[in-house]
């Protein structure tokens, strides 16, 4: 038994609240942790947390908005408690997708646009316009901001106003331009925003640029701030997405690794593993996979998975492309995450098409939304293996091919070494 620690959880995964505090031999705080009937959260710390090293299990799964600010509300609660230390165990990191520049992937601003300044115009001091009428200027572009809101001018009610950068409407002033008929509103009149350029149909006979970039929330730099300004002390996750985006958080950000519980399946479930090989399924994850390829010492080979989304959300439009040989073999996809799973079932599709005997997916987190689970039910995977970062007892009832790995002994292993002060790198070499 562990003393003077208290682990309080969230709602999103309570079988894995129950397991570490059975790990740790401790009872889990009493909470009350509900909704009033207006959908606020209601949060009480029944049990005492003063000088208390408190640890919240939280996964970002299920109502992941919820469940953040319940997270929020609970850090707040602790410390307004007066706990000694309040970490955030948070299996599956919410928004951790998100931390990119606020921009999406289409290419650099202007870059692909016809129109654009030739090169001869770019020096190094250049800085991309912003993508909104009465944003900065641009400093090295002859065609930035005055260009657009020139064009806007023209286009606005047969040029019965003048434009003046100064009285267009602000980015923080506007909410939504777009009618219900899909035609957008004078720009120079109503509000803008920069999602109008996604829709790229018609703003009064406007057409943005190809390649022109739209504005995209820093959202996971916003979660990042929002647990700290809640009160927390220290995070524990699980394969971030980015592990760069520890990077965004001033308090200390321990990302254990999946990899050594999905790579001891490999060794004791795969008959002849070191025969197969390991697939990384996108260039983003190639890096994950290698690992676990050299680690057992086995062929690797890689799918380049490119997205040309038509609308910033359309996973379907992408084109694979394998690159290795993995004709007659057992093949292992590894990735961090399946969300709709079209990555690993097109990924799957593709190994068998190549001609691959097996195809296994082994993934740390199942988030398995939407119709996901009658699409692996339905795909070339033969075994599907994830880890309970994220419940998964719905999802093994609905697909027999699912095998789920527990976590719960890494997390509270880790949660006992942080409390008393142990180093937690031997988490990071568990086989
Ligand atoms: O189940 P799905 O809905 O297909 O999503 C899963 C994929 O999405 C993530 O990568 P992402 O496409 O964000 O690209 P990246 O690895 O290049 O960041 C993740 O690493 C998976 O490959």
């Amino acid at each position: 038994m562990v003393r003077n620690i208290v682990v309080l959880g969230g709602n999103s995964h309570p079988q894995m609240t129950e397991n570490v505090c059975n790990f740790l031999g401790i009872p889990a705080c009493d909470r009350i942790l509900s909704k009033f009937s207006g959908g606020e959260s209601r949060c009480e710390i029944k049990d005492s947390v003063r000088g208390k090293d408190v640890y919240i299990i939280q996964s970002g799964s299920g109502h992941v908005n919820d469940n953040l600010i319940d997270l929020c509300i609970m850090i707040s609660a602790c410390k307004i408690g007066s706990a000694k230390r309040v970490t955030a165990v948070v299996p599956l990191f919410p928004y951790s997708r998100q931390p990119d520049w606020p921009y999406n992937k289409a290419g650099a601003p202007l870059s692909r646009s016809s129109e654009s300044s030739s090169k001869k115009d770019y020096t190094f001091e250049s800085v991309p316009p912003t993508p909104r009428p009465g944003g900065p200027r641009s400093a090295g572009l002859s065609n930035g901001v005055n260009g657009l809101t020139e064009k806007l001018s023209k286009n606005s009610e047969n040029g019965h106003r003048e434009v003046n950068g100064d009285s267009l409407p602000k980015r923080s002033d506007t909410l939504s331009s777009v009618g219900s008929n899909g035609v957008y509103p004078d720009l120079t009149k109503r509000s803008f925003t920069t999602h109008d350029y996604e829709n790229q149909t018609n703003i009064n006979g406007f057409r943005p640029k190809p390649g022109y970039k739209q504005w995209v929330a820093q959202a996971g730099t916003l979660v990042a701030d929002l647990l700290t300004c809640a009160g927390a002390d220290h995070i524990i996750t699980m394969d971030l997405h980015d592990p760069q985006y520890q990077g965004f958080f001033d308090i200390p950000v321990d990302n254990l690794y999946g990899k050594f519980l999905l790579q001891n399946y490999i060794q004791t479930h795969i008959p002849d593993y070191k025969e197969a090989v390991i697939v990384s399924p996108d260039a983003g994850g190639a890096k994950r996979a290698t690992a676990i390829a050299d680690s057992l010492n086995m062929d690797f080979a890689l799918i380049h998975k490119e997205r040309r989304p038509i609308k910033f959300t359309d996973h379907r439009n992408a084109s694979m492309m394998l690159v290795g040989d993995i004709a007659n073999r057992v093949c292992i996809l590894v990735d961090d995450l399946a969300d709709t799973a079209n990555t690993i079932t097109r990924a799957a599709k593709l190994l068998k098409r190549e001609g691959a005997t097996r195809v296994y997916a082994l993934i740390t987190h199942g988030v398995f939304s939407g119709d996901s689970i009658a699409r692996v039910n339905a795909s070339a995977i033969d075994k599907v293996v994830v880890t309970n970062s994220v419940p998964q007892e719905e999802h093994r009832r609905l697909c027999p091919k699912l095998e789920v790995l527990d976590i719960s002994p890494v997390f509270a292993e880790a949660i006992r070494r942080v409390h008393h002060g142990e180093s937690i790198s031997v988490l990071f070499q568990l086989a």
